[in-house]
């Protein structure tokens, strides 16, 4: 057959399939060409996931090494896009337009319950969280500072006595422990921790289980079939349970002044004249307990070994603690506290060495340009305060402990991130430096401190949310004998 006998369509089929396919594959090129750079690393698509599993920090020191401040990894189904720098991680703060936070925390969902936080819309999630704010301002943690100080002092004495040797990171998990319990779940449930009948599991067991549900598979599936989860579930219903009877007692009293986050919240309502759930109470307390003990604990146990591995800050930091208590022996204040500017600048730099949430993620709603890229809608951005603060650009002699950095505090919001930054930044900010420097006030002031073990490298926790020192982290201790008991 001839081609006049074919007729116009087989011509021009072909044709019009070799334009379309060209077209297309012009098209993939160009959006491919726009988007930013891909970082390739060991064995072809499997080197980086290997990496990062190793070490997800060092896979983000070679990209950034590599590509510079903006660049993706490809994880198999997905596209995860590094900001390494102060500039992307501005943006990554400021674009909640297009970066949404709930995603990457929905396995919180179990933990603190339904219709709280991660678990309701934007706005009310705002509503909520401005609302957890407000309530660990300055205002209200000044009125838990008598309380948060008793702790401190009873842990001492009791568990640290007048010398000893302890691991450092388990000893401060055992106090933030108490110390979070009392200021923001109350004196009921911290007694319990102790005069429970032996049959009855305590707070501290079943918040325990809580964590030991949140997996890494949790993340990308918060409800699998699986035991752990199972059991969080039931220690979930069991705090409801046993928190639900306090809310009611406390209600009931006229006295409306306990000095913790439970009677705040207890005493207040939403700003439309709402009141707040019961549900609501139960999963504000889980939530600040989890955003708060582990995170604390881990900067106390950090600024233990950094500190008192210097002896001659350890003369500075006593000397200006005398200047704002008086003596050794004074009762720690929170008008003293806001006097420990050379304390305060000392924990800014532990936390900007050691920041313990190491990677924070969002996943992205729709495409969005940065720096002339584009980043498509279903990657997953990930910046790591850990990496860029540890960088010589932004923080000069990175390597270097040196508190003088933050003396009149912290400058650029975006260079330091160890809380976060922009309208998600951390709520309990304040009272973890509250929570850091009234323990380390006490050490410094009643404790000859010798670290052991040094300042050991850091670790990721087991179950991989935060980093820790490695174990063993062991500290020698005796009591001064200049200051009373
Ligand atoms: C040294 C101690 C602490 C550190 C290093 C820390 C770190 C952080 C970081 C990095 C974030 C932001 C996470 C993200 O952007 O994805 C955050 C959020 C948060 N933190 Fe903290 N935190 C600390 C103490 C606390 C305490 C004591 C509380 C409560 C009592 C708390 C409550 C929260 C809450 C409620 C959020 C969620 C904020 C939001 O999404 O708007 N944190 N924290």
């Amino acid at each position: 057959m001839s081609l006049k006998e074919k007729g116009p369509i087989h011509t021009l089929a072909p044709v019009g399939a070799t334009v379309v396919v060209s077209a297309l594959l012009l098209r993939r090129w160009w959006r491919s060409r726009k988007e930013p750079p891909s970082f390739q690393m060991g064995i072809p698509v499997l080197g980086p996931i290997i990496q990062f599993l190793k070490d997800p920090m060092e896979l983000m020191r070679l990209g950034y090494k590599k590509m510079g401040g903006i660049f993706k990894v490809n994880f198999l189904a997905m596209d995860m896009v590094y900001l390494v720098g102060s500039e992307g991680q501005e943006w990554f703060f400021t674009s909640d337009k297009y970066l949404d936070q709930a995603n990457m925390y929905k396995f919180t969902v179990p933990i603190f319950g339904p219709k709280v936080l991660y678990d309701v819309d934007y706005s009310t999630r705002t509503c909520q969280l401005r609302f957890i704010r407000e309530r660990l301002t300055d205002s209200y943690i000044r009125s838990y500072t008598s309380t948060l100080e008793e702790e401190v002092v009873q842990f001492f004495d009791e568990c640290w006595g007048d010398s000893g040797t302890v691991c450092i990171r388990e000893s401060m998990q055992e106090l933030l422990t108490r110390t979070s319990i009392r200021c923001l779940m109350g004196h009921e449930l911290r007694i319990a921790m102790t005069s429970k009948k032996p049959e009855d599991r305590s707070i501290v067991e079943m918040l325990h289980i809580l964590e030991k549900g949140m997996l890494p598979m949790s993340v990308f599936w918060p409800n699998a079939p699986i035991q752990r989860h199972r059991e969080r579930d039931q220690a979930r219903r069991e705090i409801h349970e046993m928190i639900k009877p306090i809310l009611d007692q406390r209600r009931k009293k006229a006295d409306k002044t306990e000095k913790d986050f439970m009677q705040s919240v207890l005493n207040s309502t939403y700003p439309d004249g709402r009141p707040i759930t019961d549900e609501e109470i139960v999963g504000f307390l889980i939530a600040a307990f989890f955003g708060g003990m582990h995170n604390s604990a881990i900067t106390t146990s950090w600024s233990t070994l950094e500190l008192f591995s210097r002896p001659e800050l350890v003369q500075e930091l006593l000397e200006e603690q005398r200047a704002a208590l008086g003596s050794d022996d004074a009762p720690f204040t929170f008008d003293a506290y806001e006097k420990m500017k050379k304390l305060r600048a000392a924990v800014s730099e532990v936390l900007r060495m050691h920041a313990p949430l190491f990677l924070l993620m969002r996943t992205v709603e729709q495409d969005v340009e940065f720096k002339g890229y584009t980043i498509r809608r279903g990657s997953v951005v990930a910046c790591s305060p850990n990496v860029s603060q540890m960088m010589d650009d932004v923080y000069p002699k990175a390597e270097t402990f040196d508190p003088k950095r933050f003396i009149d505090g912290i400058k650029d919001e975006f260079s330091f991130i160890s809380f976060g930054g922009g309208r998600r930044v951390c709520k309990g900010q304040e009272f973890g430096y509250l929570q850091v420097q009234c323990a380390i006030s006490h050490m410094l002031r009643h404790y000859d401190i010798d670290c052991i073990d040094g300042v050991p490298s850091p670790t990721i926790a087991q179950d991989g949310m935060v980093i820790a020192p490695t174990q063993p982290s062991r500290v020698s201790y005796k009591r001064k004998s200049s200051v009373k008991k």
